[in-house]
């Protein structure tokens, strides 16, 4: 069994647009214990079958997971297939990367499974294929990512806290996000003090930092989303923030007592809300 974790970005930095369309970014992402659940069994057969337990997701080959499955097939060779069980936890179309997570538990399994002879390294340049959260799945833990999103490197984990989250009613499309941004205009966070502030295990310090060039973007769109975040910092969010392109806000919270508090105010008029810890470091992959 595969464990495909949902991820949470502290910082998210866009720096200008590129020749190839894409967005030069500076993030700092982690992982959260909200995870999709990927079961992959040996098929003698040369075919890959995907049995997605989620009305919301479709079951071939636009299926992250699916492509995933045929890129490694590709990549090495392999004439036998594979029987791919997804069960999903993760929101779908939230700014959580499940997609890009469920690719690269695949990519991991793969490799476990036919006992190929790769590196974490590899799968992650094979990740980049399908999309630019996935190289940062293989890995997992916590990272500073830049280029497109696909350069990982590793940093120390955020203090231990608790994650509320809060996903409005609708989905937001990535591209459309990035395409409404004007850089120039945009909010620039300060990416290098939330590292600072990780390497120092600096709670307070965390929670001043975060920020994401994209919120104000998707906020212009879906005013939901600054209402939410709203609702969190009232009933006492040590900090609060939308999650990649968004709609789901997170907030961080140091005491347990606190983060119930927000879990069940938000409760009283959001359906989908989650109250979890952050993993933060590679080993809980596994
Ligand atoms: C918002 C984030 O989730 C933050 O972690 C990522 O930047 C997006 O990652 P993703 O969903 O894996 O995105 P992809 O599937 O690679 O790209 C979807 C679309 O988003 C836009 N896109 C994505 C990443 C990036 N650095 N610049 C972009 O402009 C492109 O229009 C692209 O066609
Ligand atoms: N395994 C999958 N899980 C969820 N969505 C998938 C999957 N495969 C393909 N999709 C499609 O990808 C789109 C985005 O899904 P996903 O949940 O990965 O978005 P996201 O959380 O916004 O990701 P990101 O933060 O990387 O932008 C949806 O329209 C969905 O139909």
């Amino acid at each position: 069994m595969e464990k495909a974790p949902a991820k949470i970005n502290l910082s998210l930095d866009v720096l200008h647009k590129r020749e190839d369309g894409f967005h030069e970014v500076e993030m700092v992402m982690t992982t959260i214990d909200l995870a999709d659940r990927i079961e992959l069994e040996y098929l003698e057969e040369d075919k890959i079958v995907l049995e997605a337990e989620s009305r919301y997701v479709p079951n071939d080959e636009r299926n992250l997971a699916y492509l995933a499955a045929r890129k490694m097939k590709e990549r090495f060779d392999i004439r036998e297939g594979v029987y791919i069980t997804l069960t999903k936890h993760v929101p779908v179309a939230a700014g959580l990367a499940g997609g890009s997570s469920d690719a690269a538990a695949v990519l991991r399994g793969m490799a476990r499974l036919f006992e190929l002879d790769t590196t974490p390294e590899e799968l992650a340049e094979i990740g980049a294929e399908i999309g630019s959260d996935v190289s940062f799945c293989v890995h997992g833990g916590t990272a500073f990512a830049t280029g497109r999103g696909e350069q990982i490197e590793e940093i120390p984990a955020p203090p231990p806290c608790w994650i509320v989250l809060a996903k409005p009613p609708i989905g937001v499309s990535t591209k459309t996000i990035y395409q409404s941004l004007k850089v120039e205009e945009a909010y620039h966070p300060d990416t290098r003090a939330m590292i600072r502030a990780l390497e120092e295990g600096d709670y307070e310090g965390m929670c001043q930092y975060i920020g994401n060039t994209l919120e104000e973007v998707t906020v212009k769109q879906y005013p939901e989303v600054a209402q939410l975040k709203e609702h969190m910092l009232q009933a006492g969010a040590d900090a609060s923030l939308m999650s990649g392109s968004g709609p789901t806000v997170f907030s961080l919270v140091d005491q347990d007592v606190k983060a119930r508090r927000i879990y069940n105010h938000l409760k009283g008029f959001c359906e989908e809300v989650y109250m979890v810890r952050l993993l933060g470091t590679k080993e809980t992959l596994d």
